[in-house]
């Protein structure tokens, strides 16, 4: 019987911490932490994952301003938004939510937002500074940075002698996710599509962290017994068992294998989905209190 790896309530905790940084920067300072957050599309999933990040801004007692831009929005246009929003003093952190619609190219988008405002981490100068061992002065990509809290509340700050695994290379969370395990001193592997015997790499790893985007692709006999497992994946998938039409979601782990060989492991939903929200906020805190000169809160 594994651990369960509660993301909701550690992101709960980390909204608390949100909220009362907020007040006291407000209280001394006069400013209010600001995000805003770009959809362009009608993508129904996007839409719901940018409606809660609004919500939870207000809820933090931020500024929130959501742009919801047609499909048809100009690569021109999206570029004009962001320079308007990078040139807004009380705007503190810009996100676009990703993937934009096949006609848009996001690495130009996302290069043109203010490193100091990019609270995706995406931006080069905060990818480099996280990549050259810089986990102070950037910010660090909010799903990478949540599920490293996940793995310090049960493995402790410094993982020396642990290997981990992580499975996916994407800038927004495999790379990212492999600097944040080596800062912490753990020996880390990056797995993915074309590594061979992917099962026994993983079944080396004390600490195995799967975003692969495969619904249930991690299997028990993947999993060393005693793991710390981190479920990165959200796939919406057919329930039958629910009813005709019904969908659920899952992880890339199949949870219900791997759960009694792990020693921990985290839900889908409410693993690490909760603290990618939480962390966003964190970020823009941090933006806001770096921009009025002071010393940044830890999360
Ligand atoms: N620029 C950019 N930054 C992102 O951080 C980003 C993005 N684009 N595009 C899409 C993905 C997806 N994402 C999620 C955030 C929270 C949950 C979340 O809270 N999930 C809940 C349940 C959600 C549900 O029930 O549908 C959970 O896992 O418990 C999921 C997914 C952020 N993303």
């Amino acid at each position: 019987m594994a651990q369960v790896i509660n993301g909701k309530e550690t992101a709960a905790s980390v909204i608390a911490q949100v909220k009362s940084t907020t007040a006291t920067l407000e209280a001394e300072t006069g400013v209010t932490p600001g995000l805003a957050v770009i959809l362009v599309g009608a993508d129904p999933a996007s839409q719901a994952y940018v409606g809660s990040k609004s919500k939870m801004a207000k809820e933090c007692g931020f500024k929130s301003v959501q742009y919801s831009l047609p499909e048809a929005t100009s690569q021109e246009e999206l570029m004009a938004l962001v320079a308007d929003l990078n040139a807004d003093p009380t705007i503190h952190g810009i996100l676009v939510q990703l993937p934009l619609p096949k006609h848009l190219d996001s690495e130009p988008v996302i290069q043109a937002i203010l490193p100091e405002k990019d609270v995706d981490g995406l931006h080069v100068v905060n990818a480099g500074k996280l990549a050259t061992g810089d986990t102070e002065t950037g910010l660090i990509s909010c799903t990478p940075a949540g599920a490293l809290i996940l793995v310090r509340n049960v493995r402790g700050e410094d993982l020396s002698g642990l290997n981990a695994v992580v499975i996916g290379r994407s800038n927004l969370f495999g790379k990212p996710m492999a600097q944040l395990l080596l800062t912490r001193n753990a020996t880390v592997t990056t797995a993915h599509s074309r590594t061979k015997d992917l099962a026994a790499v993983c079944r080396t790893a004390d600490i195995l962290v799967a975003a692969v985007g495969r619904p249930e692709m991690v299997k028990a006999d993947w999993v060393k017994p005693g793991a710390t497992v981190i479920d990165v994946g959200i796939n919406r998938v057919a329930a039958p068992e629910k009813g005709e039409g019904k969908t659920k979601l899952v992880g890339d782990c199949d949870y219900a294998s791997c759960e009694p060989v792990a020693g921990a492991i985290t839900p889908v939903p409410g693993g690490v989905g909760p603290m990618t929200i939480a962390m966003l906020m964190a970020n823009t805190v941090i933006a806001a209190y770096r921009k009025a000169g002071k010393p940044v809160p830890k999360f």
